[in-house]
């Protein structure tokens, strides 16, 4: 008999429902499920408002859902903790501390003692590129630097799972290209497992082990396209015929889900 090992993150029928009961009700999430494991590198694609945060924050714990249950390596759980962190689309730095305090802004909540905090922070930033900028405050740091510090701070405590919200969208092209990059080598190096939402497909096909595409809102994971191209991957792995394959059978699928939001009219 094979033995299938337990997914590290998995979520089973979730619905959320904003306001639910009153006249501005929006069901963002309908019986939303999905199984995660241990190294994936899973990225989320669907129409804009089809409910790709309020997956990523539900996961995360900052959300409720409405009805449906989450499970770490198969216990459940009911709000955040240390096992799953959030790295945010606007950084979220604290601007008036330097870029060592926000990434240790996570062990000091856990109460960890000076010297691993220490150890852990000057780690991360290493592995970010942003050794020699330790005292630096974000005002004095270009976008792509900021990202980074949200970057180091999410990989600092050390979660099971990283959840990664459009985390390169404010971020120039070619800084955007070095930091997917820079993520692999650091997902690689450190065997984590990532939730990524992109609006991009070339960012989601040169990422993932798996794509998950939502229909338009409620949200619902309508398809999932595994990515057969093994890592290390680099910028040439963009000009294989099957990077373009799987390219165009995501675009086909936000292209139809597009078009049924305009004929919704909620576009
Ligand atoms: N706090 C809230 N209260 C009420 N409605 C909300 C709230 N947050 C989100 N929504 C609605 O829920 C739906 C899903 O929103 P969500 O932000 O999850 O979508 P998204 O796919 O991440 O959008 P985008 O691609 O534009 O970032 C949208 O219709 C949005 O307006």
């Amino acid at each position: 008999m094979v033995k299938t090992k337990t997914p590290i993150l998995q979520f089973d029928s979730l619905n959320v429902i904003y306001n639910e009961g009153q006249p501005n009700q929006v069901h963002a999430l309908k019986n939303v499920s999905g199984e995660i494991h241990e190294g994936e590198f899973i990225s989320i694609i669907g129409p804009s408002g089809c409910g790709k945060s309020t997956l990523l924050h539900t996961l995360d714990g900052l959300l409720e859902p409405s009805s449906g249950r989450i499970f770490v390596n198969g216990s459940p759980v009911h709000g955040p903790d240390g096992d799953r962190a959030m790295v945010f689309q606007d950084f979220a730095l604290m601007p008036w501390q330097t870029v060592y305090q926000n990434v240790a802004f996570g062990l000091r909540l856990e109460g960890k003692p000076d010297r691993e905090i220490r150890e852990k922070v000057m780690h991360y930033i290493k592995l970010v590129g942003l050794e020699g900028f330790e005292q630096k405050y974000p005002h004095q740091l270009s976008g792509g630097m900021k990202q980074r510090v949200g970057i180091a701070r999410g990989f600092a405590v050390e979660p099971k799972v990283l959840l990664m919200d459009e985390p390169f969208s404010a971020i120039d092209e070619q800084t955007r290209e070095i930091m997917q990059e820079e993520v692999l080598k650091i997902m690689l190096h450190e065997k984590k497992t990532v939730i990524f939402i992109t609006h991009s497909i070339d960012e989601a096909v040169f990422l993932s082990t798996r794509i998950f595409l939502m229909s338009v809102r409620p949200g619902q994971i309508v398809e999932e396209v595994k990515i057969d191209i093994p890592y290390p991957r680099t910028l040439e792995t963009k000009a294989l015929p099957e990077y373009q394959e799987y390219k165009q059978v995501i675009w086909d699928h936000l292209k139809g889900e597009v078009r049924r939001q305009y004929r919704k009219g909620e576009a």
